[in-house]
């Protein structure tokens, strides 16, 4: 019996979707978390394994396992989160899994337009621009509804990866990086900072570049290590606290993968930005100032993935 208001659904309960739930039911902010996949008996299996942490780490929220692909009990979720998807394997590219993966987010996006009308959608599938144009395409959501997860964690790589060359603790630095997830990520040097100073101040220029390359193929970097799978867990942070700004209605900024329309001179694409999250999903795109060279990246990246989105209409 729920003790609050609130169900979110994760669709998919593999690495990514379990790792969610669990964050989600810890961070106790809505009654029910609902875990499904088209496995029989895993994400119920998970469920009762969550549960069963609840009175050691003191969270009440229920998850509720759904397995065989059936949305019974999703109905009329606030927020549902997409998983569902192959993830890559060693020397594979995101790219390489979009028709398999169009295929699981169009049946995924449906099921959920039919079952919870009203939910912001999370999209969180690779390659991730290009599923994220899909489901909302494919749900017939307001574009502020659906929204993908990439920013968040490719900035949280970038501030990792300065923390720890710079040997200072992660709270002292501040990252951004923008555009698409992947070869088109556009890193923002100019608002990334260390204890309040300009990066460019304490870090010199090739070792700032060499920091972006290695935030950019963070993925990669975590794959070829697992040899099986993908990363999770800093993915899952990202897309959870996401979800957990919906719910409150928080108005945080964070950068996501939001339906970009006329900010920063590109429109009708969806764009790696930071946006302000609240209980409609994006409440806008928050246009922050941006060098000459870092514009000309953001609206090379919206060229690139524009191309890529307009096809996603026929897989
Ligand atoms: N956006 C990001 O930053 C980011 C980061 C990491 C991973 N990912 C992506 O997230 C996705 C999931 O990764 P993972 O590590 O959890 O993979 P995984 O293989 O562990 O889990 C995927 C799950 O989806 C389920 N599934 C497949 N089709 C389904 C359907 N139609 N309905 C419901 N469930 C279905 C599978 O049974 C499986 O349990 C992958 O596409 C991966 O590339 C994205």
């Amino acid at each position: 019996m729920a003790t609050k208001p609130g169900k979110i659904t994760v669709v998919g309960s593999g690495f990514y979707g379990s790792t969610t739930a669990l964050r989600l039911a810890q961070y106790d902010v809505v009654g029910t978390v609902v875990l499904t996949d088209i496995l029989e008996g895993r994400p119920e299996g998970l469920a009762l394994d969550i549960n069963q942490s609840r009175s050691i780490e003191g969270f009440e929220t229920e998850v509720v396992g759904v397995g065989g692909g059936s949305y019974e009990g999703t109905e009329g979720s606030d927020v549902v989160v997409v998983t569902a998807g192959l993830p890559r394997k060693p020397g594979m590219s995101r790219m390489d899994l979009i028709e398999t993966n169009a295929g699981i987010v169009r049946e995924v996006a449906e099921n959920v337009a039919r079952t919870s009308p009203d939910a912001v959608v999370i999209v969180v599938s690779n390659p991730l621009d290009e599923m994220t144009a899909l489901a909302q395409l494919a749900t017939g959501f307001p574009t502020q509804r659906v929204m993908g997860q990439a920013g968040m964690l490719d900035t949280a790589r970038f501030t990792d990866n300065v923390a720890r060359e710079l040997g200072v603790p992660t709270a002292s630095v501040r990252t951004l990086t923008l555009g698409s997830h992947g070869d088109t990520m556009v890193p923002v040097p100019s608002r990334c900072t260390v204890d309040g100073k300009p990066l460019a101040d304490v870090m010199d220029a090739d070792r700032i570049a060499h920091l972006v390359d290695r935030t950019r193929n963070g993925g990669a970097e975590v794959v070829a290590l697992l040899k099986t799978g993908s990363a999770y867990y800093a993915p899952s942070a990202a897309a959870a606290r996401m979800a957990k700004a919906v719910i409150e209605d928080a108005g945080a900024v964070m950068p996501v993968c939001a339906w970009v329309d006329g900010e920063y001179g590109i429109s009708g694409v969806y764009l790696g930005v930071e946006a302000e999250i609240g209980r409609e999903g994006v409440r806008r795109v928050v246009e922050g100032d941006l060098t000459d060279d870092e514009l000309a990246g953001l609206r090379e990246a919206a060229e690139a993935v524009r191309a890529k989105q307009a096809d996603v209409a026929d897989l």
